[in-house]
């Protein structure tokens, strides 16, 4: 795992010195939006217009953000429309690369690239910063147009509806204030929570992320037994921005990440929402179990030295969530 400094490519692991023992991550460098009519959006430049076949998609499918960002692209039926390259789940001092000998890793469809750095550097030769996924590359100004998740589903929500005619809409406007307020304690003490749990280098900083995270999925299965989605009886981009986090959690984060004062099988109504979300059509195909276990537990060598894969529990996604019965109550 690395970084580049100038257009430098550096081995380097997070550096939590300077905080503490801290996880802190750092922001996303390229945040450009792609809009209707190509006007500029919140952030960055403008000229990106919502065109048939003029965007790219690099993923991992071991990647929680990444993950978010497939899962917009079926529920919004983008699927011919951007097209998706996969990295290997294996990051090491390189980072993330092409490398195709694992089920699902397609190498980079693009440009034939051995690494995603090569990716960044074309995009900008002399940039500092982390290589990340996902990053919505754009075929026509020969660069990133965004590496932020959470900008890239907002995209994916409404930018293409001309182009597809899929005119669903998971940040309605009169949701908006509750949708923003659950992502921020879900992204802080949840998506990223279980990040700051495991990435932690002193007690202290675990102590207070694994406790503000289980404290906030007791937070949500409280939402949950009284409402079918954590915004009420219509599913949002806050459902779909745990999805990720909650298909990792057992099968990584409480083993790998240390986060194991409970297990999502033990929420009686995180669970049951947890399956009702990944039994929904084309879900299942955007989550890859063998690729986070097999990502997490090689790549990050601080934590695993000996890259030990372990055998991990049985657990029934299929199952029939019974879900249904909340919109009856
Ligand atoms: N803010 C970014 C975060 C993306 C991110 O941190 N991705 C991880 C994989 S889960 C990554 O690529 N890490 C490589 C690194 O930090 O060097 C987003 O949500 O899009």
């Amino acid at each position: 795992m690395g970084l580049f400094i100038d257009g430098k490519w550096h081995d380097q692991w997070y550096d939590t010195k300077k905080s503490g023992g801290t996880f802190e991550r750092s922001e996303a460098k390229f945040r450009n939006w792609v809009t209707v009519d190509g006007a500029p959006g919140p952030t960055g430049t403008g000229g990106f217009k919502a065109e048939s076949g003029r965007y790219h998609l690099y993923v991992s499918h071991a990647c929680p953000w990444a993950n978010r960002t497939m899962i917009f692209r079926s529920l919004k039926g983008l699927e011919d429309h951007i097209d998706v390259s996969v990295v290997h789940p294996g990051m090491l001092s390189d980072g993330w690369t092409f490398g195709t000998d694992f089920d699902g890793a397609t190498g980079d469809r693009l440009f034939g690239s051995e690494f995603l750095r090569e990716v960044y550097l074309r995009a900008n030769p002399t940039m500092t910063g982390r290589v990340t996924v996902p990053v919505l590359w754009d075929k026509v100004q020969n660069t990133i147009v965004s590496n932020e998740s959470a900008e890239i589903i907002r995209m994916f929500n409404s930018a293409f509806d001309g182009v597809t005619g899929n005119r669903d809409d998971y940040y309605p406007d009169a949701l908006r204030d509750r949708i923003d307020a659950i992502n921020a304690r879900v992204y802080d003490e949840i998506n990223n929570g279980v990040y700051k749990s495991g990435f932690a280098t002193t007690q202290k900083a675990y102590d207070t992320a694994v406790t503000a995270l289980f404290d906030a999925l007791d937070w949500v299965e409280g939402i949950l037994s009284e409402n079918r989605y954590l915004a009420g009886d219509r599913i949002t981009e806050a459902d779909w921005r745990l999805l990720p986090t909650l298909a990792r959690f057992d099968a990584v984060y409480h083993l790998h990440f240390k986060c194991n004062r409970a297990r999502i099988i033990d929420y009686p109504n995180i669970w049951a929402y947890a399956r009702e979300l990944y039994q929904w059509p084309g879900m299942a195909e955007t989550i890859h179990f063998d690729h986070f276990v097999r990502h997490y537990h090689y790549s990050h060598d601080s934590i695993n030295p000996h890259r030990i894969i372990p055998i991990n529990p049985r657990i029934d996604w299929w199952a029939p969530h019974g879900r249904e019965a909340m919109r009856a109550a």
